[in-house]
Parts: structure tokens; sequence; C-alpha cells
């Protein structure tokens, strides 16, 4: 990637290419990065849709692998220039083991760095997540905050402790030399929750609320900010740190950017209704219609009722007392460091944003009828 080889072609891999965030970055790729040569895309489950991407100029290359396996990870890795490691479980609905969990956020980026050092893959951008600052366990608001706002990130769930783990290795291994005996490149990139074309979570509640006859209800105070950003400029931020991680690497190794877009501060219903409001839902209640000691009590139920099931059935709702307080307490952002970095400016205004995942919802509930 040195200036003398500008013509020279890059060897991109995506980990996790296959998921929410994944086809996006996979795609933006395609679209912006003129010095991709070859793409290879690694995932547990490969989508259908990578087969016609490889009619494109570009070569692309879809491998089946899992990231917790390290000879799948270095194999993959071999010769590449750059790693973009989106791969992760993400569950906060207790669907798997604490221990699996740990498995794929931790030891699978474990391996993903391990497989750079090993093979002289030097530039390394991980997707990591606001959870890794919070909510803490206390409930302390996070408002608009920035890199640098101080907060007392206490963990206990699985998935945030898992990402602050994986996000401290890759910020650890900034400055490890690799094969060949130059240095290696990383940073993490932080998204709040991600919504857009592909948010299987928003389809889930457009499904509801049409079986609920159009109708939503208020759980969650108006006044509670839940941070959310557009997929597409989540993946034209990797794209950007990916490209810029060489020239700039003094200033980007080992850093964390949260990624922002221009989508509105809203609580976490009072955003979801941007879209599904013109797909013809209502959020019923200016206040939550529930008390919230009683949301705490069917969360705790339901806590209880996933381990009384557990030996019959998996019973995973989206309310437990982990999903009722990341939504019930204020996590937003107000940063400009990916711009200061590394030039990011969101590619998609949140009027796109909006008209895009709305597009997507319609599109995705009709198919479901
Ligand atoms: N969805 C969100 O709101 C946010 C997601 N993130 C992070 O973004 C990344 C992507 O998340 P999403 O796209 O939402 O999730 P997703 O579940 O849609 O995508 C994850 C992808 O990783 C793959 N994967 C899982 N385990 C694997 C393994 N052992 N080996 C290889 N591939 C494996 C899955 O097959 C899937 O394609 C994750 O690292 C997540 O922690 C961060 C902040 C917010
Ligand atoms: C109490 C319910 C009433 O309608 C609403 C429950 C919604 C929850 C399922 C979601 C609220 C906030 C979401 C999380 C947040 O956006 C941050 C995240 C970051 C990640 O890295 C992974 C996903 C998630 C934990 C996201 C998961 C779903 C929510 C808890």
């Amino acid at each position: 990637m040195a200036d003398s080889a500008q013509a020279q072609k890059l060897v991109y891999l995506v980990t996790g290419g296959c998921g929410f965030l994944g086809e996006h970055v996979v795609r933006m790729l395609l679209q912006r990065e003129p010095r991709l040569g070859e793409l290879r895309v690694f995932d547990r489950h490969l989508g259908p849709w990578l087969e016609e991407l490889k009619t494109g100029p570009v070569r692309v290359t879809a491998i089946q692998g899992d990231v917790t396996e390290a000879h799948e990870v270095a194999a993959a890795v071999a010769r590449a220039h750059v790693v973009i490691h989106t791969a992760g479980l993400v569950d906060v609905f207790g669907r798997a083991s604490p221990e699996t969990i740990h498995e794929v956020n931790v030891q699978g980026t474990r391996n993903v760095i391990e497989a750079c050092v090993q093979t002289g893959t030097r530039f390394l951008v991980y997707t990591s997540s606001m959870e890794v600052v919070g909510p803490n366990t206390k409930g302390h608001p996070f408002y608009r905050g920035n890199e640098d706002t101080l907060y007392e990130a206490v963990h206990r769930h699985p998935y945030p402790c898992s990402k602050a783990l994986a996000e401290r290795l890759v910020l650890e291994a900034n400055g490890r030399e690799v094969h060949g005996g130059l240095p290696l490149v990383t940073c993490a990139l932080r998204p709040t929750g991600i919504y857009g074309e592909g948010h299987q979570i928003m389809r889930d509640f457009y499904r509801q609320g049409l079986r609920l006859g159009g109708w939503l209800f208020r759980a969650i105070p108006a006044s509670v900010e839940h941070g959310r950003v557009y997929v597409g400029n989540v993946a034209w931020m990797h794209v950007l740190a990916a490209r810029e991680l060489e020239r700039r690497a003094a200033l980007m190794g080992g850093q964390v950017y949260f990624c922002y877009d221009g989508s509105p501060y809203k609580s976490y219903e009072d955003f979801n209704m941007e879209f599904l409001g013109p797909c013809g839902l209502q959020l019923v209640g200016a206040r939550p219609l529930l008390p919230y000691w009683l949301l705490v009590f069917l969360a705790a139920l339901n806590a209880l009722l996933q381990w009384l099931l557990r030996p019959l059935v998996l019973y995973a709702p989206l309310l437990n007392p982990y999903t009722l307080a990341v939504a019930n307490t204020t996590f937003t952002v107000s940063t400009d460091k990916a711009q200061r970095h590394f030039g990011y400016e969101p590619l998609f205004s949140w009027e796109d944003s909006r008209t895009r995942t709305i597009l997507w919802v319609q599109a995705a509930g009709s198919s479901a009828q």
C-alpha cells in the first residue's frame, strides 16, 4: 500500500461478510474502493447473493469458515492487505451460551490478530460496539458523549463483556511486528444501534405491529435517548478507516471511533416509528402504558422462564432485564473524531437513510404476509 505502488490492487478480507453489517461493507467496498483487486468474504453461513457479485470486475472469493478455527482464519487471511473483522455473535437474548459468545467474539478476534501477525497482514479494522462503553449496570446515562467522555464502564452480560475484551485485544495488538518485520496497525469502530436494510429486529417489530392490528405500545419514556446509526454509513466508515490506516497509521493506530451520522436523537421506540409509522403502524401512548416496575417484573419473569424451559425449549423473547436496561438508559454520542482523523463524512443523509429503511421494511413486511 505504499504511494509508489498506487496502482497496486489490494486484497481485502471481510469476516462476517454475510451478516447485516458485513453485507453492506462488502457491497460498499465493491462500489467505493478503487484499489480493490480481490475481496474475500468469510462467514460461517454464506449468502446466495454473493454469487451475483462474482460476475463483476473484482475477484470475489467466498470462504465458508469459522473464526473460532485458527487454521481456517489463517488460510483466509494469508496474503490479504487489509482485514475488516465484523464477524461476531450478536446475542443479548440468551440464545447462545456465555461460553459460545466468548469463544466467537474473543477467541475469534484473537485468531484474526494472530493470523495477521503470522501471515504479514498489516491493517486490521475491528467492528466493536457502543456496548463496550455502556450502558453500564448502574444505568448511568451517557448523554451525547464522545470517545474521551469519562464513564464507568461496568459489564456483566456476556455480549458487552466479550466485545470489550475483543476490542482491548485489537487495540493492544497495534504496533505488533507482523511476518516480514513491519508493524500491525489496528483501530476499532464502535457503532451505536445500527438500523437500515437487513435489520431483523426492525422487521420483527413491524410484523408484531401488523399482528396487533397496526398498533405498538409505548414501553419506554420518550425522554430516554438511544443512539442509532445507519448501516450504510457504518459500512462507509469501515471502508474509509481501512483505506486510511496506512497513510495515517501514527494517528489512527490503536484508536477507537464511535460510528455516527445525522440520525436524530430519539428514544428507541420513537426512532423505530420513523420507519414503522410510514409503513402504517402507530405507537400508542405519549407515556409508557405500563409502570416501569411491571416491565422490570415481566423482564425478570422472562429470564426465569428462559432458565426453567432451557432443558426443553429455547425461550428467548426480546424483553429481558438486560435489553430493558439498554432500551431504558440514555446512550447517545456526539463526536467528530472520525472526521478529524480520517475525513469521514456520512455518505447518506438522514433523509436518504430513512427512505431506504422504509422501503426495505415495506418490502420485508409484505414478503412475510
Ligand atoms: N447490530 C447492531 O446494532 C450492532 C452490531 N455491532 C457489531 O457489528 C458486527 C456485525 O453485527 P451484525 O451485522 O448486526 O450481526 P449479524 O449477526 O447480522 O452478522 C454477524 C455475522 O458474523 C457471522 N458469524 C457469527 N459467528 C461466526 C463464526 N464463528 N465464524 C464466522 N462467522 C461468524 C454470522 O454468520 C453473521 O453473518 C458484530 O461484531 C457486532 O458485535 C456493533 C454495534 C451495533
Ligand atoms: C423494551 C422493549 C419495548 O419495546 C424494547 C426492547 C428493544 C431491545 C431489544 C433493543 C433496545 C436497544 C437494542 C440494543 C442497542 O441498540 C445496542 C446494541 C449494540 C450491539 O452491539 C448489539 C445489539 C444491541 C445490544 C441492541 C440489541 C437490541 C436492543 C437491546
